[in-house]
């Protein structure tokens, strides 16, 4: 899958900008701020319908402006496909492939498979549980339409059974038949979603490992431990022994929404106990990983970003990072950076396929 062109109005710093794409590797240079991120997430916006680093849709128009325009040209299995994102102030997304509008957005999650790597990536291992469950949502739901679903029902049901344990002390009252209800619905959607999240884990794991090992040249062992209440027991027994303390709370304190995928190095977490270089590594070898397993389980190699990511590494490493990804397993590359010599001569060395394009 190869995206052909881009078109970008009123998207953050940029009014009118077009790039027409090279097949293999494309290089965003410019200096600090001037937009090679911009460039990026505009990609990452007409695969996912949302920006990587900033969640409030409306922040993503240009200061002053009313709307902005995303416009991709991709080529996936012989076809053109036309992908139009546009937002308007006070109004709703509006996603269009090929003219046709999307009902619902989750339907094109998946379509263009996609992998960013990132500085922003390290809120993975520095933030709460919720970032790391969301990156395991996201790996899944890109090859898996019914993970999506059940995801999307369970968190419908959350958010109302929370609304009902609100209502509740509000109204000093109780009504255990309606928690009932809810409680057998998150339980058989979080049973999905905890079976799927279990299976990718046992298949990923090993993926993640043997990408570190190439990266760290097998110094170190790390790991991926998931981490769920429902091991232990299923979520209708959890929700019916914690109600008091949700009645007392007013939210659901148990359940799959409460996830988390522990990082590990040498057994300990990876956030206290790894150096930078090993927690970078780290990083790398997951987004690695999750390009792998979209490959394999979709047959269509992502869209890879790589954003920044060669700041701090000298040129060896640079090299070694292009080479890694530079084998035939590898589709489309976007690679941004500020030093415009350091990416070209490691590209070159690698590739002989690529375009450079100044900001
Ligand atoms: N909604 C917006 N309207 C106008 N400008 C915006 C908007 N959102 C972000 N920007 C601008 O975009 C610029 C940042 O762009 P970006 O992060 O792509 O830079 P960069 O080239 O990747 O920089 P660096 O090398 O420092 O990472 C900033 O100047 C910021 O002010």
């Amino acid at each position: 899958m190869i995206l052909k062109s881009l078109s970008l109005l009123n998207y953050k710093n940029f009014d009118s900008k077009s790039f027409d794409f090279n097949n293999k590797i494309n290089c965003i240079v410019g200096n600090n701020g001037i937009g090679k991120t911009n460039v990026l997430d505009a990609i990452y916006h007409l695969s996912f319908g949302k920006s990587y680093f900033n969640p409030v849709a409306t922040q993503n128009i240009k200061h002053g402006q009313e709307f902005f325009v995303i416009n991709g040209d991709y080529q996936k299995l012989e076809k053109i496909e036309k992908i139009i994102i546009s937002l308007k102030r006070g109004q709703k997304k509006i996603i269009k492939r090929n003219a046709k509008a999307y009902d619902k957005f989750s339907e094109h999650i998946g379509f263009l498979p996609l992998v960013i790597i990132s500085p922003a990536d390290r809120d993975l291992i520095v933030e709460g549980s919720d970032i790391r469950r969301k990156f395991v949502d996201s790996v899944i739901s890109q090859s898996d339409k019914s993970y999506l679903d059940n995801l999307i029902k369970y968190n419908k049901v959350l958010a109302q059974r929370n609304a009902l344990l609100k209502y509740f002390a509000l109204n000093h009252t109780f009504n255990a038949d309606t928690i009932d209800v809810y409680n057998s619905q998150l339980n058989d959607y979080g049973a999905k979603i905890f079976d799927k999240r279990r299976a990718f884990l046992e298949v990923f794991v090993p993926i993640f490992k043997a990408r570190y090992e190439a990266i760290s040249n097998g110094n170190e062992t790390v790991g991926l431990v998931y981490k769920s209440d429902l091991f232990d027991d299923n979520l209708y027994n959890h929700l019916k022994a914690v109600i008091n303390k949700d009645k007392a709370l007013q939210y659901t304190t148990i359940g799959i929404h409460k996830d988390d995928l522990q990082f590990n190095i040498e057994e300990h977490p990876i956030k206290k106990f790894g150096s930078q270089g090993q927690q970078k590594s780290f990083l790398i070898a997951l987004k690695l990983a999750q390009f792998d397993f979209i490959k394999e389980q979709s047959g269509v190699s992502p869209i890879l970003l790589l954003d920044d990511i060669f700041d701090k590494l000298d040129e060896q490493r640079v090299s070694k990072i292009i080479k890694l990804v530079d084998d035939e397993n590898f589709g489309q590359i976007f690679i941004s950076d500020t030093h415009a010599d350091r990416t070209e001569n490691a590209v070159k060395q690698v590739h002989q396929s690529y375009e450079i394009f100044k900001l």
